[in-house]
């Protein structure tokens, strides 16, 4: 369902500015201008794009869409438009599906066809077109908030000792963001070293910003509101910020300190600006509708007025707003990568009618072609993967296609059931295959079970992505396998070769063959020597 963010959309990003030179627009971006009844509803937000360690060097974001455009609406004269896929893209575009005129610059098309459906369904179910709120902002009343059941308070964690990297103080501060991650996936953080005056200079200039008129933001937010220094310099916070904060999650989860590093944060790190105006019936609508962010984590500042929710077992609590505090939200990803010891929490935020609201989402996410699953380190067999693995690509584009719903998500992502079948299968396999070998061999038809094969089975799902010279490296080294024997189910590419009288041989992929390789147990037990190990 749309929410009531009556704001505007601006998809900007931060160029190579140079802080000594004034410089030109800092912030490209385009405004939406939607005429609704009698009214004119902005639709903002701003979404600025930090790559770090490389200020100058901003990732070119896709504009290969402006084609697609039928009636494009007149826009005023702005710098070029840009578009980045921003984990909100989703809900920007759920708000304004009936306002068709909304982008010309983003795959309107693509995505009208892929919400329409949706809307047609929640036009018909709501129906409450005197209302004060826009007809197709209008929640179902079963959707729509209800006194809160529960006043309990996610976690605030006071990081002042983290640095201190041993002793009580830090070991305490690991524990409670175990703890805060496996009970809520929200938790808000003081003391956490970011500089207070650039996280109130950087709501100041998002106020000041959205407090333009349309049409002068429009025109001049680019030179004058950016603040390129306050921006660069709330991006470095955030960047260290992150840091700090993963290096806790893997304390607490027994990880390796940069676990979460590299393509697992690969992303670009995106901060989303968000403008909610006072709505006039905050009982009808949100200001953003329920969703579990996509990304690893997503640290959010909100200004002096709270609006934030979450989902916590059934119930919704509200945040409070605690001064200076920065919210820690938990996405989908880190329950996947945590293999669900950790919650990614659902969240929403809710309107009312007298103050607006700004908030400040800055999203950590992993690059598009990362493969994520569950740390293999959690794994044993009492905790078998819950989660398949996945390209964050393919998880983007469902997160998508789903409108953030973390169920949806779940179920298509979750592994329980494939991966118990398969291992079942592979057990039966094995035993087929072992009274096979010891009748070949003349031993007792269960010669090979108990102790010999008595290692809990272990199933390794290996990825290998297209490598740019594959006449350099391997995908696996020459080795044996330490065991009895390997069952080996390839995909529909080839790649591996065994060693045989000296020579390399390919293995050619046979369709649904199953390729069984002898361990270097199988010869070591000296069974006549009858067995190679490949
Ligand atoms: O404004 C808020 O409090 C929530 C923002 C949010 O959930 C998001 O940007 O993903
Ligand atoms: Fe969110």
């Amino acid at each position: 369902m749309i929410g009531w963010l009556l704001t505007g959309v601006m998809v900007g990003r931060l160029a190579g500015e140079k802080r000594s030179v004034r410089t030109p627009p800092c912030v490209a971006g385009h405004v939406h201008k939607i005429n609704y009844n009698s009214s004119q509803l902005k639709i903002e937000s701003v979404y600025l794009c930090f790559k770090f360690n490389e200020f100058d060097k901003v990732t070119e974001p896709s504009t290969d869409i402006e084609g697609e455009v039928e009636e494009a609406t007149p826009e005023p004269t702005l710098p070029t438009p840009l578009h980045l896929e921003s984990p909100l893209d989703h809900l920007v575009h759920r708000r304004n599906q009936n306002e068709v005129r909304f982008s010309a610059y983003f795959r309107r098309k693509q995505k009208e066809s892929m919400f329409s459906a949706y809307f047609k369904r929640k036009q018909k179910e709501s129906g409450f077109s005197t209302s004060p709120v826009p007809e197709n902002y209008v929640f179902t009343p079963e959707e729509r908030q209800k006194k809160l059941a529960s006043n309990k308070s996610i976690p605030v964690i006071d990081l002042a000792s983290a640095n201190t990297y041993i002793g009580l103080g830090h070991d305490d501060i690991v524990k409670q963001i175990f703890e805060a991650g496996k009970e809520f996936g929200i938790f808000q953080i003081v003391n956490h070293g970011v500089n207070n005056e650039v996280m109130s200079e950087m709501l100041e200039v998002v106020k000041e910003f959205f407090n333009m008129p349309l049409e002068a933001r429009a025109i001049h937010y680019s030179e004058d509101l950016c603040k390129p220094e306050t921006v660069e310099r709330y991006a470095v916070e955030m960047k260290g910020l992150t840091e700090k904060i993963f290096g806790l999650i893997t304390e607490g989860l027994g990880l390796e300190y940069d676990y979460l590093n590299g393509g697992l944060s690969g992303q670009p790190m995106v901060s989303h600006m968000n403008y909610f105006p006072p709505c006039p019936d905050p009982s009808l609508t949100f200001d953003l509708a329920k969703h579990c962010d996509s990304g690893l984590v997503t640290l959010l500042l909100q200004g002096d007025v709270s609006g934030l929710q979450i989902l916590c077992k059934g119930e919704w609590r509200a945040v409070d707003l605690v001064p200076n505090a920065i919210i820690v939200i938990y996405g989908h990803q880190m329950e996947f990568v945590s293999n669900g010891q950790l919650k990614s929490v659902e969240h929403r935020a809710i309107t009312n009618d007298m103050q607006s609201r700004i908030s400040i989402a800055t999203f950590i996410q992993p690059a598009k072609d990362c493969l994520v699953a569950p740390a293999k380190k959690l794994l044993d067999e009492k905790n078998p993967p819950l989660y398949k693995s996945f390209l964050f690509d393919d998880y983007f584009t469902n997160y998508v296609a789903n409108l953030g719903d973390k169920q949806k998500l779940t179920e298509h992502f979750q592994n329980k059931e494939t991966i118990e079948r398969y291992a079942v299968e592979m057990k039966g396999l094995t035993e087929k295959i072992f009274g096979l070998i010891t009748e070949g061999l003349g031993l007792e038809y269960d010669y090979l079970n108990g102790g010999l094969s008595g290692e809990p089975m272990v199933s390794h799902v290996n990825y290998y992505p297209p490598c740019p010279d594959p006449s350099l490296t391997l995908g696996l080294a020459k080795h044996c396998d330490p065991g009895l024997v390997t069952l080996l189910l390839q995909g529909d590419v080839s790649g591996l070769q065994i060693l045989c009288n000296g020579e390399w041989r390919a293995v050619d992929p046979v369709p649904n063959a199953i390729i069984v390789i002898y361990g270097h147990q199988m010869e070591c037990m000296r069974l006549n020597k009858k067995f190679k190990m490949v």
